[in-house]
């Protein structure tokens, strides 16, 4: 295991005209679990090649620990990757593709059985070991590929780009756990690249949030939700993503059309300068109030979904569509103006789409 550490790691492929990585400096701690998340073609792939040595960076030097690998290659950097689809010896028992990168490395064989037995148990695969592996479907067949990639306990990081597409919806969650559970007990560096924000929140211990080719906030799933850093996390984690309204910053009081909703406050104090910003809450914290209450923003219905166990009220202020998540049978009637309140601590401010501050309780100062 190693810390992964990238300098000004950047990739283009046509010359320097667009960057499909815009270059980078980040460091994969050694051991840790991560998610590389992000929409397709933001560059999850790109910068998993750079890692795993199958391409070479534009600019920049990768170290693993404070070995300079940017110019060795693939075999010389002792990394495991999984790729979308099944990468196998046809012809080849299951037992021997798992145990093929152990005696390729010339592990001992009752090493080489021990750990063939565990990934296998872990895997589910213990009624298989004897079957060639062209006669699986292609669901058990990535199955093994896993766990190719995972039966070598010493190596840098295990890569494994959306390894869980063509496995069965039922059997994901089953293997997530138990990559997991393979995780904790060979303590690897993982990176898990997906575009699938539950698979990236349920398996990691940090994810790692791209798009367009450069990193945007990386922490904790739950940091993810309660604090994103960027308008990009907001919409693209969670279900439905963060409201976003335009706001209009007035001396110290944040202003949504003719309603104060808060007190400024910014990341550094007293350094947000007057003019418009944006606004994001998301609609788990979208409260929908009696008219009175102050400071309230006044939003027109336009329509309920009920969900069974909650109610999604869509409405519009002004002409900018808002969701609140409420519980179920909510009152709410289309076409009916109902008053939003936003809680100051989890309404943002955002600049740019990079958060530049967040709301504070107006104390009774401010008209709404
Ligand atoms: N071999 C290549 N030649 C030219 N452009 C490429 C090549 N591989 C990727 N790209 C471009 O680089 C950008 C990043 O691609 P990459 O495959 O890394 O993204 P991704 O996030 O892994 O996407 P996906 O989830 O669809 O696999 C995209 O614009 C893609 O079209």
């Amino acid at each position: 295991m190693a810390d992964i550490r990238l300098e000004g790691v950047g990739h283009s492929y046509d010359g320097g005209q667009t960057w499909a990585l815009k270059p980078m400096t980040w460091t994969w701690q050694s051991a840790r679990a991560y998610a590389l998340l992000g929409p397709s073609g933001c560059g999850k792939t790109t910068l998993l090649n750079i890692i795993s040595g199958l391409l070479t960076p534009t600019v920049g030097r990768i170290f693993f620990d404070d070995r300079d690998v940017t110019d060795v290659p693939t075999s010389g950097r002792n990394i495991a990757q999984v790729f979308q689809f099944p990468v196998l010896y046809e012809e080849m028992s299951v037992y021997d593709n798992l145990a093929f990168p152990l005696r390729n490395r010339k592990y001992p064989k009752k090493e080489i059985d021990e750990r063939v037995r565990q990934v296998s148990r872990l895997l589910g695969l213990d009624q298989l070991l004897g079957r060639r592996s062209r006669r699986l479907d292609a669901g058990r067949q990535q199955i093994v590929s896993l766990g190719r990639g995972l039966v070598r306990s010493q190596v840098a990081a295990v890569l494994l780009d959306e390894p869980l597409t063509v496995v069965d919806p039922a059997l994901k969650w089953t293997l997530r756990s138990k990559l997991k559970e393979i995780h904790r007990d060979t303590g690897h560096t993982l990176v898990y690249v997906t575009h699938d924000q539950t698979e990236a929140l349920t398996f990691a211990d940090e994810v790692v949030v791209l798009n367009d080719g450069a990193i945007v906030q990386a922490g904790e799933p739950a940091e993810l939700f309660l604090s994103p850093a960027h308008e990009f996390v907001g919409h693209f984690i969670g279900s439905p993503g963060m409201n976003m309204l335009p706001a209009e910053i007035v001396g110290d009081v944040v202003r949504v059309g003719q309603a104060d909703v808060g007190l400024v406050a910014g990341l550094v104090a007293g350094e947000l300068p007057p003019g418009p910003v944006r606004i994001g809450v998301r609609p788990e914290f979208v409260e929908i109030t009696g008219a009175g209450r102050s400071p309230g923003v006044a939003a027109t219905v336009t329509g309920i979904d009920r969900m069974g166990a909650y109610d999604l009220v869509h409405a519009r202020v002004g002409e900018h569509p808002v969701i609140a998540r409420t519980g179920a049978g909510s009152p709410c009637r289309p076409g009916a103006v109902e008053f939003l309140h936003f809680p100051a601590d989890r309404t943002f401010l955002f600049r740019d789409e990079v958060r530049c501050g967040s709301l504070a309780p107006l104390n009774g100062r401010g008209t709404a």
